[in-house]
């Protein structure tokens, strides 16, 4: 049976961890979906492991579609989370323009990077039928303001700000939160807070779930290893494999372990 909204929202009542991966084509489209992972995220990461570029401010709606449609022709079953590109929603009217594209093109819910300043927005798409995952903490997109990829929420009042914009998000709509390097703790104290399946990137053990870019969990990404990610086909035989031991180690609350998460 095809992952829904309403699929997550019951694992997470009955205290069940599911897996997301990414993928940006039919191929690894189909190895992710049939191996278990409940989420695929056409991420703007694809800027990054596609295309090269060093940041995924690059990325283009016209990339996100493209992928999009190439990842929904392979998918079997997983709900397909595509992410907003940079600027796409600037405004609430172009958030609506352009999360209809991703959504005709083929993605089931779309993933926007900020806070509670998005309220307005997530309020719309929901209201029209388009379910958002709120995305904070180390916002990528942000890595101009940030001055690099770095851990978010290590002061006590960035930890509770994010929690209260994360709370925003859900009450105007939002039906996923996605909780990227943040301290172990506050992935814990937002997993225990919100209603909605909290979904985490170097976020620690205890969120509902959690993501990894697929390059990096097959060992083959360059550059600088962050922290949270760790090599699944090292010791497997093949890549299906691979993701089964990701979705079981996630599943059985193995992966991530503490010294995948920060403070
Ligand atoms: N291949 C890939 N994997 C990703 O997870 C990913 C992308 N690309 N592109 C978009 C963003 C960028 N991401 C990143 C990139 C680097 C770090 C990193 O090196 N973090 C340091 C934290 C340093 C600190 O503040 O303590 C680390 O040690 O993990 C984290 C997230 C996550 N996303
Ligand atoms: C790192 C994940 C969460 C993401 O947003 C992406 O792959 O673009
Ligand atoms: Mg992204």
């Amino acid at each position: 049976m095809a992952t829904t909204i309403q699929t997550l929202h019951k694992l997470k009542t009955e205290r069940e961890k599911f897996s997301c991966l990414t993928a940006y084509d039919a191929t690894f489209a189909h190895a992710v979906s049939t191996n278990g992972v409940d989420v695929i995220l056409v991420g703007d990461s694809l800027g990054m492991v596609l295309q090269g570029e060093d940041s995924t401010l690059p990325v283009t709606m016209e990339d996100m579609i493209y992928h999009v449609q190439c990842v929904k022709n392979g998918n079997q079953g997983s709900l397909i989370m595509a992410d907003m590109p940079f600027m796409s929603y600037a405004t609430p009217e172009a958030a609506m323009a352009n999360a209809a594209e991703l959504m005709q093109a083929g993605a089931h819910m779309v993933k926007l990077e900020g806070g509670d300043w998005l309220c307005e927005t997530i309020a719309l798409l929901s209201e029209r039928g388009i379910p958002v995952c709120g995305h904070l903490g180390l916002t990528p997109q942000w890595v101009n303001k940030f001055g690099g990829y770095k851990v978010q929420g290590r002061e006590d009042a960035q930890a509770e700000q994010i929690l209260e914009h994360a709370q925003a998000m859900v009450e105007s709509g939002a039906d996923l939160i996605l909780v990227e390097c943040i301290p172990t703790a506050l992935g814990k104290k937002l997993a225990e807070t919100l209603p909605v399946p909290v979904i985490g990137i170097g976020a620690g053990p205890n969120t509902d779930a959690q993501v990894l870019v697929i390059h990096d969990m097959l060992g083959i990404s360059t550059g600088r290893r962050p922290r949270f990610v760790k090599d699944f086909l090292a010791g497997s035989e093949s890549i299906a494999s691979a993701i089964q031991k990701y979705v079981n180690e996630v599943k059985a609350g193995d992966f991530p372990g503490p010294e995948h998460g920060f403070e």
